[in-house]
C-alpha cells in the first residue's frame, strides 16, 4: 500500500478506536504494512484518538526507523513480528480496553470464546459453533523478549491464531488489510465484552 493511503488509513484507525475507548491516554499503537520490507507505524506517546499523518512514520520489519528524528511505538518490534510471521497480515491495531485488561488478568494461558455469532470475523470460522482461543501472554517492559516469547509459543500453535491478548495490557490483531484489521478488533473487543458481562451476572 502507498504512504498517503497507509497514513490515512491509521490517522482514521485511530479516530475509530478512540470512539470505542479503547485507547485511553496514550494507549494503543496502529500500523500498516508498505511493501516487502517497511511498516507505516504510529509515532511512540501520541494520543491516538488525535493522530494527523504526521504522526505516521516509516521503520523496517527490523523496526529500525527511516527518520531517525522520529521514534516509533514502544511496541514496533510487536509489529514487525506479526509482518515477519504472517505473510498476510497487512494492517496491525493494539487497543487497550476495559474487557480486554480485566479478562486477560483473570485469564490462563488463553480465553476461549465460544458459541459467539460474531466468532465469524475470525478467518476461517463460518459458524457460531465453533470455539477459538486467544492466547494470553505476559506483559514485559522489554519488548524484544516478549515478541521472542510470542514466536515460540506461535511455533507450537497448530494455526494462525485471531490474535493475542497480553495480560493487564492489551490486545493485538491483524488482517490483510485496515477495514479487516478493524472488523476483527470490534469483532474479538464485542465478545470480551459479553465475556465480561456474563462473569458479573454469576
Ligand atoms: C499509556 S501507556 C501505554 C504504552 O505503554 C503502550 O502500551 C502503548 O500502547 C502505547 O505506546 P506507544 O509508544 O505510544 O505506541
Ligand atoms: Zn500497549
Amino acid at each position: 500500500m502507498g504512504w498517503d493511503q497507509a497514513a490515512e488509513a491509521i490517522v482514521a484507525a485511530g479516530r475509530r478506536m478512540d470512539a470505542r475507548g479503547w485507547v485511553p491516554a496514550t494507549a494503543g499503537n496502529f500500523s500498516v504494512r508498505l511493501d516487502a520490507r517497511r511498516l507505516a507505524v504510529t509515532v511512540s506517546g501520541r494520543h491516538k484518538g488525535f493522530l494527523t499523518t504526521d504522526d505516521v512514520m516509516v521503520v523496517d520489519l527490523d523496526g529500525v526507523a527511516e527518520d531517525p528524528a522520529k521514534r516509533s511505538s514502544a511496541e514496533t518490534l510487536l509489529h514487525c513480528g506479526i509482518y515477519r510471521r504472517f505473510p498476510e497480515a497487512g494492517a496491525v491495531l493494539h487497543g487497550h480496553s476495559i474487557a480486554n485488561t480485566v479478562l486477560s488478568r483473570a485469564a490462563g494461558e488463553s480465553l476461549v470464546l465460544a458459541g459467539f455469532e460474531l466468532l465469524k470475523v475470525f478467518p476461517g470460522l463460518a459458524t457460531h459453533e465453533a470455539e477459538v482461543a486467544v492466547p494470553v501472554v505476559p506483559n514485559d517492559q522489554d519488548i524484544a523478549r516478549m515478541q521472542r516469547g510470542l514466536d515460540a509459543l506461535w511455533d507450537g500453535l497448530p494455526s494462525v491464531p485471531p490474535g493475542y491478548l497480553i495480560r493487564g495490557h492489551g490486545s493485538y490483531v491483524w488482517a490483510p488489510d485496515m477495514p479487516s484489521a478493524l472488523a476483527r478488533m470490534e469483532g474479538l473487543e464485542f465478545m470480551l465484552d459479553c465475556a465480561l458481562k456474563e462473569r458479573s451476572l454469576r
